[in-house]
């Protein structure tokens, strides 16, 4: 049996989701050896400039892919909300296992919670996704950037910087740090992030044996519901840093009847002043995504998107 190189970024977040996926793919085929690849990519190393500004989240996929198409690793395990709406020629998604929490979390000091924070509270995030919809529920806090791995973050709450941050439900429930936070944050209040709780192992498309490995761990309903946020995303050409959610979840399949997706897109100017968002159901996740994504434009979302771009380039 063949021995897979896995890609991997160096974070401890990185580090345990792949550990995770080999120890799954070990389970499905005992008699397969995997050797992991760690690669340190120009997001890792560009941690002091906003992301926004050098090439948005593509800059943590861009060179494991590139050891794909060279062949130099056969798999990658990425967070899904890192990648970007579009994959490179020759590559495709061979998994998306089972989704976990994708809601947001608040980290605070003393355990408050959204609404318990004194009046002006100061927030960190970097995300203009977080940062829209906070405001839009709490004008009155101040938002400040907040980058790096989830460690640093919380290093930066810890040592007296910010009242609270946020970050992925995820990404701490599978360093098992979840006793660090505070409040879940309902959908209502944050919009997730596209993918955000959900892995993708990336491989190349024509590498048969790799694809038939990786069919084993994927969750249908949860590639369903993904395909309908990448597709919102997609239309709304969201790849960089920009003010976009969305959530889909997947009814119980009855009988032989295509699954009824229930999609919420978001789209909000970084203030908070301004917000689109609307939730639609159907049963082709793909034009969901789209017709969704149309309707925000037609109401006046592309607008808002077109300012943060420019801001983004000035
Ligand atoms: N932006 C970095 C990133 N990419 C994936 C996760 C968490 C895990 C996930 O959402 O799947 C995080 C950290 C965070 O936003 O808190």
């Amino acid at each position: 049996m063949r021995n897979w190189k896995v890609g991997t970024r160096r974070s401890m977040l990185a580090l345990t989701q792949t550990n995770w996926v080999v120890d799954q793919l070990k389970r499905l085929a005992p008699e397969a050896a995997f050797e992991l690849h760690e690669i340190v990519t120009k997001g890792d190393r560009i941690l002091d400039v906003t992301l926004s500004k050098v090439g948005g989240k593509g800059l943590f996929v861009k060179e494991i892919e590139q050891s794909l198409l060279d062949k130099e690793t056969d798999l990658a395990v990425h967070s899904l909300k890192d990648m970007p709406a579009e994959l490179p020629e020759g590559l495709v998604i061979g998994a998306i296992p089972k989704r976990v929490d994708p809601r947001d979390v608040l980290l605070s000091k003393d355990g408050k919670t959204l609404n318990e924070l004194p009046h002006g509270a100061l927030v960190g995030t970097s995300s203009l996704r977080r940062s829209a919809q906070l405001l839009a529920y709490r004008p009155d806090i101040q938002i400040e950037s907040l980058r790096g791995n989830i460690d640093t973050r919380i290093r930066k709450l810890n040592e007296g910087n910010f009242d609270a941050i946020i970050l992925a439900a995820a990404g701490l429930e599978r360093v098992k740090w979840d006793g660090t936070i505070s409040q879940y944050l309902p959908v209502e209040i944050s919009v997730p992030a596209v993918g955000q709780g959900a892995l993708a192992i990336e491989c190349r498309a024509d590498d048969e044996e790799t694809l038939a490995l990786l069919r084993r761990l994927d969750d249908p309903p949860t590639r369903l519901a993904v395909t309908a946020e990448r597709s919102f995303l997609h239309r709304l050409q969201g790849g960089c840093q920009v003010p976009i959610g969305a959530y889909a979840t997947v009814a119980e399949a009855s009988g032989d009847a295509a699954p009824a997706v229930t999609l919420t897109g978001l789209v909000a100017s970084p203030d908070g002043k301004r917000v689109f968002k609307r939730t639609v159901t159907g049963t082709d996740p793909a034009a969901l995504g789209r017709e969704l994504a149309e309707t925000l434009l037609a109401e006046g979302a592309g607008e808002v998107l077109a300012e943060v771009q420019k801001e983004n380039q000035g």
